[in-house]
């Protein structure tokens, strides 16, 4: 599947900006970003539920760009997909062979053992006489998943699937969503704000932020390789401090750290890093110094509230019981896996920056 150069507008509005993404056949893609990004958009546009004002999207060498929900053949589950109430399990599964057209609608017979097949995929065998009501969350969103799966889809939408779900009920749905994505082998997009679940699930993850792809990459990558501020920000936690650059320098108070810096220009920066990777340096020469404010037990150590020099940022960092430092004391910090991004990029807000 491809998205191509994809623009939507709400009235003065943009909701998806110059959108472009390639999903390979079978992978398993999470759009994940904050509320209001353009994540349930995207998706409304790849099942022709919204039409985009510039752009297009192919399956395949089809352009479906202006094809209805149902020549497009997709499947699709919301958060709160309503079954039919008055329908069986079986007959809300059967739903969308039994509305197709009498040449293409499979026999009875065959539309019969389809369902029996898919409520045993979604371990629901046995429960087809039921009604919606007499099922729980989980198991109306399974029903929801097989109904979206009898059709057989070119590809599976879903739209927080799981958003209105208890956490326990959430974490099984997940493990069992990636077995049958693992079984069917269908090309599924899935919608979360949630970045542990978009972690855990997904090949690949798309941040979208302001109805833009900030990046689309592995969790590795995206861990590892954020292309930006708001991405490293928004997946995992990260501390932010507001460094000078010049000739590629960078430096926080007056000390120079050692970050790359090259396609930089001069000027205001902030550098990034995740909490676990700044600690109290040993002995040998250090960039950054910090002064102990408190020191508080743990059951394995103690947790230091550090100054920084040169910045009024205040972190907590672990230490090992038998050499932590004093109240007071000015201790030399190390700091690994720093990035420095340009000041006044986008950065996704509710990140933490210190205690
Ligand atoms: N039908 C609509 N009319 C006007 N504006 C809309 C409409 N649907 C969405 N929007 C706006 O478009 C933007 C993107 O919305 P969208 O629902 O795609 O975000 P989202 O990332 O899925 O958010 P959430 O996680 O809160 O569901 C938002 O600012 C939203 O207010």
């Amino acid at each position: 599947m491809r998205i191509e150069g994809v623009e939507l507008d709400f009235g003065s509005y943009p909701a998806l900006r110059d959108v472009s993404l390639d999903i390979a056949g079978g992978e398993l893609v999470a759009l994940l970003g904050p509320s209001g990004s353009g994540k349930t958009t995207l998706l409304r546009v790849i099942a022709g539920l919204n039409s985009p004002h510039r752009g297009a999207v192919f399956f395949d060498a089809l352009n479906a760009t202006s094809l209805s929900v149902q020549e497009r053949r997709v499947g699709f589950v919301f958060q709160n997909y309503a079954l039919f109430k008055h329908m069986s399990v079986a007959d809300n599964v059967a739903f969308g062979l039994k509305a197709r057209p009498r040449a293409s609608r499979p026999p009875k017979r065959e539309i019969a053992a389809r369902v029996a097949e898919l409520l045993e995929l979604v371990q629901l065998e046995g429960l087809g006489q039921r009604y919606p009501a007499q099922l729980s969350g989980g198991q109306r969103q399974r029903v929801a998943l097989a109904r979206a799966l009898a059709i057989e889809p070119r590809v599976l939408l879903l739209d927080e699937p799981f958003g209105a779900l208890d956490a326990r009920v959430r974490k099984d749905l997940r493990r069992w969503l990636r077995e049958i994505h693992k079984r069917t082998g269908l090309t599924t997009v899935f919608v979360t704000h949630d970045q542990d679940e978009a972690m855990e699930l997904a090949d690949r993850v798309v941040v979208l932020n302001q109805g833009r792809i900030e990046q689309a990459g592995s969790p590795a990558a995206l861990y590892d390789r954020p292309a930006s501020a708001f991405v490293l920000s928004f997946v995992g936690e990260a501390v932010a401090l507001p460094v000078t650059v010049k000739q590629g320098h960078v430096s926080l108070g007056g000390r120079e750290l050692h970050v790359d810096a090259h396609n930089l220009r001069d000027g205001q920066a902030r550098v990034f890093f995740r909490p676990a990777d700044i600690a109290i340096a040993g002995a040998g020469p250090s960039a950054l110094e910090g002064r102990v404010e408190a020191l508080r037990r743990t059951p394995s150590g103690v947790r230091a509230t550090i100054s920084i020099d040169g910045s009024d940022q205040r972190l907590e960092i672990d230490q090992a019981l038998e050499n932590a430092a004093e109240v007071g004391a000015i201790v030399p910090l190390s700091l690994s896996n720093a990035r420095v991004f340009a000041h006044g990029q986008a950065e996704y807000e509710d990140a933490g920056e210190g205690i």
